[in-house]
């Protein structure tokens, strides 16, 4: 008999803005930050086996079998859960590693939610993010799936339904770690908090854009080139470089100016995670 396979998107995501308000005593740092996903990504394909061994079968460059986000999720929900079946993982990665579109964490949540589809555990969106929190910050957003306002480190979600254009994004070929910016003596710190909601318009910024745009020139070249023909920012912290146009078609013209001499994309902003409608249509 064949194993069950499951095949599932695992999107990308941006970061509509991003406040820095503080830095907490365990070093991490007290954000605002709009999340919105992007109909593009990865997609893991999922085999079940009944002998409890995980095995991930593609190769990351960089990255050892055991320290894959996907690896880690997968264990971490089989010790929780106590499950006594295993897993056959692959995966067609196209998201870029440290790009600030949070490839990792969203392979991860694709891992959470499709095995816990697969080993049939019944485990709620609430307990399956409380777990992804334990493996990244922005693990829970895309555990729910749905375009948020997240404050505390990433983890306080308030569902939001921010406009849904096409979006230019840029890769510039660096990867920024992001351990690294957060570190930077240079970073701002101290932007008030914003308390009403939706993000009033005119707080679209990015603070972690000047410390990054003043070490990657890479960085600096893309938000230069795309900032000719539109608003250009920065997701998360970098590399990538994004900004908005109101049809495929525009969208699709400067990026085909641009990509002469840059990699990038196009892709469309989606308030609903590709992950959580693939996962309605299965019910
Ligand atoms: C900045 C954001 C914005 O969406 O995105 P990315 O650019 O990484 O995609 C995230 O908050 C990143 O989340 P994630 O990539 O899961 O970060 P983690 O692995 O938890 O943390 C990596 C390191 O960044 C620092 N860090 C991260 C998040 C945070 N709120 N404060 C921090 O100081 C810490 O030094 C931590 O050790
Ligand atoms: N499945 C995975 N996909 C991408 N990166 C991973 C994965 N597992 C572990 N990593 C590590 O996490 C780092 C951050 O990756 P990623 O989430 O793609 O970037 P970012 O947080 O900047 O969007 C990578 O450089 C890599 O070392």
């Amino acid at each position: 008999m064949t194993a069950q396979k499951l095949t599932l998107p695992s999107p990308a995501k941006l970061n509509l803005m991003l406040h820095i308000l503080g830095r907490r005593e365990d070093g991490y740092h007290e954000l605002q930050t709009l999340f919105q996903f992007l109909d593009y990504g990865d997609e893991l394909t999922f085999a079940l086996r009944d002998d409890g061994v995980i095995h991930l079968h593609t190769e990351f460059e960089g990255v050892p079998h055991d320290s894959n986000l996907i690896v880690k999720a997968a264990k971490k929900l089989q010790e929780q859960s106590g499950c006594a079946l295993g897993i056959d993982i692959w995966i067609d990665k196209i998201l870029p590693m440290g790009g600030g579109i949070g490839g990792g964490s969203s392979n991860a949540a694709t891992t959470l939610l499709g095995l816990n589809h697969l080993w049939q555990l019944g485990w709620d969106l609430d307990r399956l993010a409380a777990l992804g929190l334990t493996l990244g910050a922005d693990v829970p957003v895309f555990v729910r799936g749905h375009a948020a306002f997240a404050e505390g480190v990433g983890e306080k979600l308030t569902p939001e339904y921010p406009e849904e254009p096409w979006y230019v994004v840029l890769v510039p070929q660096v990867s920024v770690s992001t351990a690294e910016i957060f570190s930077d003596p240079l970073l701002t710190r101290n932007s008030p908090p914003i308390k009403v909601r939706p993000v009033p318009k005119g707080n679209s910024r990015n603070d972690c854009l000047p410390v990054v745009a003043r070490r990657y020139p890479e960085v600096r070249n893309a938000l230069n080139l795309l900032g000719k023909f539109t608003e250009a920012k920065l997701t998360g912290t970098g590399s990538c470089v994004f900004g908005g146009f109101p049809s495929k078609a525009e969208a699709d013209k400067v990026s085909a100016l641009l990509t002469e001499t840059l990699t990038g994309f196009v892709a469309k902003g989606s308030n609903v995670s590709m992950l959580h409608r693939k996962l309605q249509s299965l019910l």
